[in-house]
């Protein structure tokens, strides 16, 4: 099916310039799978960015963690998907849980930050995932589809798409999905692509897992049929990221 493996590093809103070199030097000496098994992209805070893309290594890549819904203008304290082609940034994470829950992002308008983005050139790593209320309350599906119909409903082309299902219980808190509950929504959210977009998206897009990740459960994830990499936070920040990435010839082998 030809769907290279994905690891992403959000580091969040973490990391002072030291840490940030540290990381980079740890990353930098790593002996890891070639890029034509695995594909590795960091996602620094803003400010980092200009240091991270000029000293990581050549075969990992960066992304920003956000940009504005459309062109830069008065939007005081946002960036632009254009000011990140102009710095060669080429991916950017949007609708993350955290900015959906605590700035209050809809559907709606990550659905928008998605087709604005792809329209400036941007490969984009958008986010979704159910509450621990709206997993219980047995409407994971509904969620994820309906955030992922935002999407859909907006953009015509999803080359540059990358899913990531990312449970909001999972995130930070030490409780990650089984790989059976992984697998289960990943499977559900390329029917729904296969049904709703077309059987090519849906075989070829990368539907990638994100919350609690670490070293020692993601070759049990990654061994999914329809898990496809990972969103990886608070690990991505540790040397154990390296081992994350390894994770990936799992998939080779299988
Ligand atoms: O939110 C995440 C990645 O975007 C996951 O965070 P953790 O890996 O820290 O749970």
């Amino acid at each position: 099916m030809g769907r290279k493996f994905f690891v992403g590093g959000n580091w969040k809103c973490n990391g002072t310039t030291e840490e940030v070199k540290k990381i980079v030097s740890t990353l930098n000496a790593a002996e890891l799978p070639s890029e034509d098994v695995v594909e590795v992209v960091v996602s620094p805070p803003f400010v980092f960015l200009p240091l991270v893309k000029s000293s990581l290594r050549a075969d990992f890549h960066v992304a920003a963690q956000n940009c504005w819904v459309k062109k830069g203008g008065a939007y005081t304290g946002e960036v632009s998907a254009e000011m990140l082609v102009n710095l060669d940034i080429p991916w950017v994470i949007l609708g993350h849980s955290e900015r959906r829950a605590l700035l209050g992002e809809s559907n709606e308008f990550v659905g928008d930050k998605v087709a604005y983005a792809l329209g400036q050139g941007l490969k984009v790593i958008a986010c979704i995932g159910e509450t621990l209320e709206q997993r219980e309350a047995g409407s994971t599906v509904d969620v994820v589809a309906a955030q992922t119909k935002a999407i859909a409903e907006r953009i015509s082309d999803w080359t540059n798409v990358v899913l990531a299902y990312e449970p909001v219980w999972a995130i930070g808190t030490g409780k990650v999905a089984t790989p059976a509950q992984a697998q289960e929504v990943h499977f559900e959210l390329r029917k729904w692509l296969q049904t709703n977009v077309n059987p090519q998206v849906a075989a070829s897009t990368r539907i990638i897992y994100g919350g609690s990740v670490n070293g020692g459960n993601c070759k049990e994830l990654a061994a999914q049929p329809d898990v496809d990499g990972f969103l990886v936070g608070g690990a991505s920040l540790k040397p154990e990221f390296i081992d994350i990435i390894k994770s990936a010839e799992v998939k080779k082998s299988a």
